[in-house]
């Protein structure tokens, strides 16, 4: 049974030329993975994670989760398994400990409070009270404490967008490691939008690249690093070795 899969997605958005973002964009989960979803900016990234995580449906094109079609699935019960993290962290109304409770409120299930204290600590965050008042934490702060709410979920298949942009590199590698070993240990499916080839050298196994309005590639890192298929993939990890982007 695959994880997830897709087939044929369209997004069409009024602000595009032909109307069509992304169109053809079909990719089959089988097997726990970590894939970085790398492209040039406005090629859909973002877009294609929300289509994943049920927040907007495609136009055209059909999803599964554990073979079953999004139609049949509540968007709720979909997004238990299936949890995007934004780009933009932002913080529910109230202290750091409402935020880390925030996902056994909403799906009604116990607070694992071993798993909070572990995941703050491999963040860096052990410091922190969980009184305090998570409007006032610093950016990378809440980038870190909106990723571990979505991970109290222990929802097989991650979406992360971008989830270490605001973070110092140290942090940026506790989030990585953290990430890897929950991969490796617990199975989790990871599909991560970064814009650092180091990065997602670091982290992938497989590579989504998205151009010219679709998933134009769907190989593993290894090759991809090595020997990218289309021109525009060489062009892509040209630019990037050039520091032009
Ligand atoms: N709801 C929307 N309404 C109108 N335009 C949108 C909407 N969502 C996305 N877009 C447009 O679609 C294009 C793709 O956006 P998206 O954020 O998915 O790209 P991306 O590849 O993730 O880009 P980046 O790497 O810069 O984050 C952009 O031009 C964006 O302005």
């Amino acid at each position: 049974m695959a994880i997830l899969s897709f087939e044929g997605l369209v997004r069409a958005l009024p602000t595009q030329k032909n109307g069509i973002l992304f169109s053809d964009v079909s990719a089959i989960v089988e097997t726990p993975v970590t894939i970085a979803l790398i492209g040039t900016s406005g090629q859909g990234k973002t877009s294609l994670l929300r289509l994943l995580s049920l927040l907007d449906e495609p136009e055209e094109g059909e999803l599964w989760l554990q073979n079953r079609s999004f139609r049949d699935w509540s968007p709720t019960e979909w997004r238990k398994h299936v949890v995007y993290v934004a780009q933009h962290a932002v913080m529910l109304q109230g202290t750091i400990e409402d935020n880390l409770r925030a996902a056994s409120r909403i799906h009604r299930v116990p607070f694992d409070q071993g798993r909070a204290e572990f995941l703050m600590a491999s963040l860096g965050l052990e410091h922190l009270g969980w009184g305090k008042n998570a409007g006032d934490l610093s950016g990378g702060e809440k980038q870190r404490i909106a990723l571990i709410r979505a991970l109290m979920l222990n929802a097989p298949v991650l979406l992360l967008d971008e989830v270490t942009a605001s973070l110092d590199q140290n942090s940026k590698h506790a989030v990585e490691e953290l990430l890897t070993d929950l991969h490796t240990q617990e199975g989790v499916t990871m599909i991560w939008i970064t814009h650092d080839i180091q990065q997602a050298q670091a982290i992938s196994q497989r590579v989504w690249f998205m151009a010219e309005g679709t998933l134009l590639e769907d190989t593993s890192s290894d090759s991809f690093f090595k020997q990218p298929k289309t021109s525009a993939a060489l062009r892509y990890l040209q630019l990037r070795e050039e520091g032009n982007y």
